[in-house]
């Protein structure tokens, strides 16, 4: 019998999610991307079909969002050749910071990016793995915005479509693109 290899696009990568019920909290289905990141062909995939998207299109920078959007954020701005700026929780950033406080899916936080990190006009790409209340990527846009630079789009492997977050980052004028949709908070 003949065998036929896996077929490596979206579908196939979002299947490698893992989904965990009940965690940090209950009545959270928390999406493990680690699975993804541990396959070097999906890994791959990941990275690849961001920097296709963005190669043409004059980015000078990724800001990363701690800490998932540091593994994904890193990989691309290395293949788009431009610099990586890390978005930081609270307390981490040596150097003089600006802070941004807001709430997410299952708590609230305060980020914190260095104030030269980008300059006025710099075109920052933001990366995360995840939207699901919009709360930490819209944090990001406005400390990237706070400093002058403007956001060209922010990207992310997932987006929660039964929580408000992909609109609230489109409502702050900011472009959302995202590999995979799903009803986040409920399982498949
Ligand atoms: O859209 P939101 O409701 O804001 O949720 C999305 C954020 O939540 C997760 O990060 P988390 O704060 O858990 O940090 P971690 O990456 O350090 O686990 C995820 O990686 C996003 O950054
Ligand atoms: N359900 C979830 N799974 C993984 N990361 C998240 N960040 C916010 N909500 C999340």
């Amino acid at each position: 019998m003949q065998t036929h290899p896996e077929v490596i696009g979206i579908d196939a990568m979002a299947a490698k999610i893992r989904k965990i019920p009940n965690w940090p909290q209950e009545g959270i289905l928390f999406h493990d991307i680690t699975p993804v990141l541990q396959s070097p062909q999906y890994f791959r995939l990941l990275v690849d079909l961001m920097v296709y998207r963005y190669m043409g299109q004059k980015i000078d920078v990724v800001a990363g969002l701690d800490a998932r959007g540091f593994i994904i954020g890193a990989a691309l701005a290395y293949q788009l050749n431009v610099g990586f700026v890390p978005i930081r929780k609270k307390g981490k950033l040596p150097f003089t910071t600006i802070a941004e406080s807001y709430q997410l899916e299952y708590g609230h936080a305060t980020i914190e990016m260095h104030t030269d990190a980008v300059k006025h006009g710099t075109r920052v790409l933001l990366v995360d793995d995840l939207v699901a209340t919009g709360g930490t990527m819209t944090a990001g846009v406005k400390l990237i915005r706070k400093l002058g630079a403007e956001v060209v789009e922010a990207a992310a492997i997932i987006e929660f479509t039964d929580l408000p977050g992909g609109k609230k980052i489109r409502d702050e004028n900011v472009p959302l693109f995202t590999l995979y949709q799903n009803s986040g908070s409920v399982e498949q």
